[in-house]
């Protein structure tokens, strides 16, 4: 269960939402029981932000990480209001195809006939039934006074029919009872992620062995760590001022045990830390950590934005003596790195990292963080898995191949470059590389070896370490490091 956290109860807080235009509208609408526009918002602040977020993604296509908080600033939601609809909206976004399979059994019509506020009520309720401890009658309650509110009273006992239906099974039962036959697939269905996903995981962690453990890590939400930034503060330092822990691997990490937006901790205000996985810290470090012979002293971020590593290679670069260029295609990126670096020795460009006016073999230290799937960042990202599709590797892969080909080319001989993906998938990550290299006759090096505080990282398919949520509490990163010749 991926939110056993949330508080019991109905979360009725008694406080209105903020008042909104349309709310003096709402005020004036049809008496409870007639349809039309809807009664007065039903006090349920939490529940309402949760389904704006649900409807954001579902209609505009938006990222619920981005919309909600600036709901929850917007309408003054805070505390267990708050951690409610954060819970309710990113769990409902993560669990989608779960809870579409469990509503399709209970409805007596195709999903995609409905209302989308009817559907979007449906999959909160549904979340709240089978993956929070928040009681039957208060999750249906609930919805039926959602519904009512935004759809009118006509949808009211469609919704309470389907969701007592929902509410006759718990999570598990609904699994056994609607799941496929094959483990793959049950897994799938159980930890709510879309077969094909499931799929790649099995094929970069090598059998099926480890799958429910990477499912479940994946389905559950992420810590935040902070990195420290090297020469101005230590991990052991930042732990302290932030209350947090040292992280296991990293020398920078800390991750932070505490709730609320790491952004307002002092450290983070004042620049000395940022917010990042453990996870790209590590391959941060990977790319300052290999072995170069010769000279070290120009470096290059091809893929830069919005800067996390950046800030990492610029603070080390600013110990070893080193200057940093780092380039972004979108300049939006771009402009987010120059802040992030400010006072490091980082020159940002804006442009495409395979035509951009940077030196050709001259740089010692290269770093490739390619654009890619994401599906080893599915955590932070609610709904990706379920927009994303087997479709999308082949064309990013092509991307991937021609950056790191730019970034060997900007590296002179002996120089390394360091490829990376936020993905596992081995069309993304150890293909690229050992086509690049067998194409350039770069050399391989033993990447694992750079990060030896580290256990299994060792890749399945091909060269490079492979980090996992549920073996290192990262998001799923990869890397390579390759030596040109
Ligand atoms: C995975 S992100 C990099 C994350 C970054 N290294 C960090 O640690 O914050 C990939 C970045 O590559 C940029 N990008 C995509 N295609 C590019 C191209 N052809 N040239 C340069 N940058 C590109 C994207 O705008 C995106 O910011």
């Amino acid at each position: 269960m991926t939110d056993s956290s949330v508080p019991p109860g109905g979360h009725r807080s008694g406080r209105g939402p903020r008042k909104r235009p349309d709310d003096r509208r709402r005020r004036s609408g049809p008496p409870r029981g007639r349809q039309g526009p809807g009664r007065p918002p039903a006090g349920d602040p939490a529940r309402e932000a949760a389904l704006d977020v649900l409807r954001a993604v579902r209609e505009d296509g938006a990222y619920a990480n981005l919309v909600l908080p600036g709901l929850l600033r917007e309408r003054r939601i805070s505390g267990r209001d708050a951690a409610l609809a954060t819970d309710l909206a990113y769990g409902a976004c993560r669990a989608q195809g779960l809870l579409d399979t469990v509503l399709a059994a209970c409805c007596d019509r195709p999903l995609a006939d409905l209302d989308g506020v009817v559907l979007d009520v449906l999959r909160l309720g549904t979340q709240q039934l089978l993956r929070t401890r928040i009681p039957p009658h208060a999750a249906v309650g609930a919805a039926v006074e959602l519904v009512r509110a935004r759809a009118g009273s006509r949808p009211t006992g469609f919704v309470n029919a389907v969701l007592r239906r929902v509410a006759e099974h718990d999570e598990a039962t609904w699994v056994d009872r609607l799941a496929p036959a094959d483990t793959l697939g049950r897994l799938a269905l159980a930890h709510a992620h879309p077969r094909w996903i499931a799929e790649v995981f099995v094929r970069a962690l090598g059998s099926e062995d480890e799958l429910a453990a990477a499912l479940a890590a994946d389905d559950a939400r992420p810590a935040v760590h902070l990195a420290a930034r090297p020469g101005e503060i230590s991990a052991e330092e930042l732990a302290a001022i932030t209350g947090g822990e040292e992280s296991p691997y990293s020398p920078y990490g800390v991750l932070l045990t505490e709730g609320g937006d790491p952004g307002d901790l002092p450290p983070v205000r004042e620049g000395l830390a940022v917010v990042q996985d453990e996870g790209s810290q590590l391959v941060a470090l990977v790319a300052a950590r290999a072995p170069v012979e010769g000279r070290d002293t120009r470096w290059l971020d091809l893929c830069a934005g919005p800067g996390g590593k950046a800030v990492m290679l610029g603070a080390l670069g600013a110990i070893e003596g080193a200057t940093v260029d780092a380039v972004d295609r979108a300049p939006h990126r771009a402009g987010l790195v120059a802040k992030a670096t400010e006072g490091l020795p980082v020159r940002v460009h804006t442009g495409d990292a395979r035509e951009v006016a940077l030196p050709e073999a001259a740089y010692d230290r290269v770093l490739v963080d390619a654009p890619c799937t994401g599906l080893g960042a599915l955590r932070r990202r609610p709904e990706a898995r379920w927009r994303r599709d087997a479709g999308d590797v082949e064309q990013l892969a092509e991307l991937q191949r021609s950056l790191l080909r730019a970034g060997l080319e900007r590296t002179r001989s002996g120089g390394v470059v360091t490829y990376a993906t936020c993905s596992p998938h081995p069309d993304e990550t150890t293909a690229v590389v050992a086509a690049v290299a067998a194409e350039t006759g770069a050399e391989l090096l033993d990447t694992a070896a750079l990060l030896p505080e580290v256990p299994d990282t060792e890749a399945v398919e091909g060269p490079g370490v492979q980090l996992w949520p549920h073996r290192h509490g990262t998001d799923a990163m990869y890397a390579a490091v390759l030596r040109r010749s």
